[in-house]
């Protein structure tokens, strides 16, 4: 753990993660619609995040959805694992509150911290204060789910375990639906990268909640190709449920 400018790590994620949400609520403010909005809201927490490295931990390595990648990153001992903005379709449609910043920070071969911005919903997680999750309700499992391309395999796994579907838009948000009760699970596959779930991984892990690929293997961090095409967040109580329903049906998406 480094102490410097902006507290220690866990702190300067929320500080970051907070900085750039502030930013994006300004970005919907203005005139902007559609993919200018979204290129607007890419560029401008990009470079707030940027910026803020920069000044307060100015020798680490970034990994960003939206910069180019350095293979510095492959042998440095600290990185942090950014997604400016998660859930960019949500963000450009007025009023979704559907939407995230992500700030992730890997260290020497595991994520150490992280902080998740819901600037919409006026709210921050993190790992320096780790969610607390509620008891459950009675009821059938509920899974959160791509709002926009829900994976088929997720459908057919849903139907075995006589499941709802609970869709919403970005990745962050519906690893916050599993800590907040509002959802049992996050089962995704067919493509992400590790910006997508670095920071809500960090944060879900903290609360105690189970992360892990598809085929229970441990989700890895800081590999040479950022593609991370898979995951399940759930409640530890379901993951043995979910993983063993998900290993009867293969997944086109990953087949
Ligand atoms: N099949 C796929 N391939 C690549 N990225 C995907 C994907 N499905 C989802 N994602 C990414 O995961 C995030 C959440 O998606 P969704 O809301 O559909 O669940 C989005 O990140 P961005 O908004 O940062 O691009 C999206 O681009
Ligand atoms: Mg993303």
């Amino acid at each position: 753990m480094t102490m410097g400018p902006g507290g220690d790590d866990a702190r300067l994620s929320r500080t970051l993660a907070h900085a750039a949400g502030l930013a994006l609520l300004d970005v919907r403010t203005g005139h902007a619609e559609g993919k200018e909005l979204k290129d607007k809201g890419d560029a401008r927490a990009q470079a707030v995040l940027s910026s803020l490295l920069d000044y307060h931990r100015p020798g680490d390595a970034v990994l960003s959805e939206e910069a180019a990648d350095s293979a510095a990153r492959l042998t440095a001992g600290r990185v942090w694992i950014i997604d400016p903005l998660d859930g960019t379709r949500e963000f450009s449609e007025r009023p979704r509150t559907d939407w995230a910043v992500h700030v992730a920070f890997w260290e020497a071969g595991e994520l150490a911290e992280g902080a998740i911005a819901l600037p919409a919903r006026d709210v921050t997680y993190g790992t320096d204060d780790p969610p607390v999750v509620p008891a459950r309700a009675e009821g059938p499992i509920r899974l959160a789910v791509s709002r926009s391309r829900p994976p088929a395999f997720v459908t057919q796994v849903a139907e075995e375990l006589g499941a709802e579907l609970v869709p919403m838009g970005s990745a962050g948000v519906k690893c916050a639906s599993v800590w907040l009760g509002e959802a049992d699970a996050y089962l995704h596959a067919g493509g992400q990268f590790e910006w997508d779930s670095a920071a809500p991984v960090a944060v879900a892990r903290a609360a105690g909640l189970h992360t892990s690929r598809i085929d229970g293997s441990p989700l890895v961090y800081n590999r040479p190709d950022p593609k991370l095409p898979d995951l399940l967040v759930c409640r530890t109580e379901f993951a043995d449920t979910i993983l063993a329903a998900v290993a009867r049906h293969t997944p086109a998406e990953v087949s």
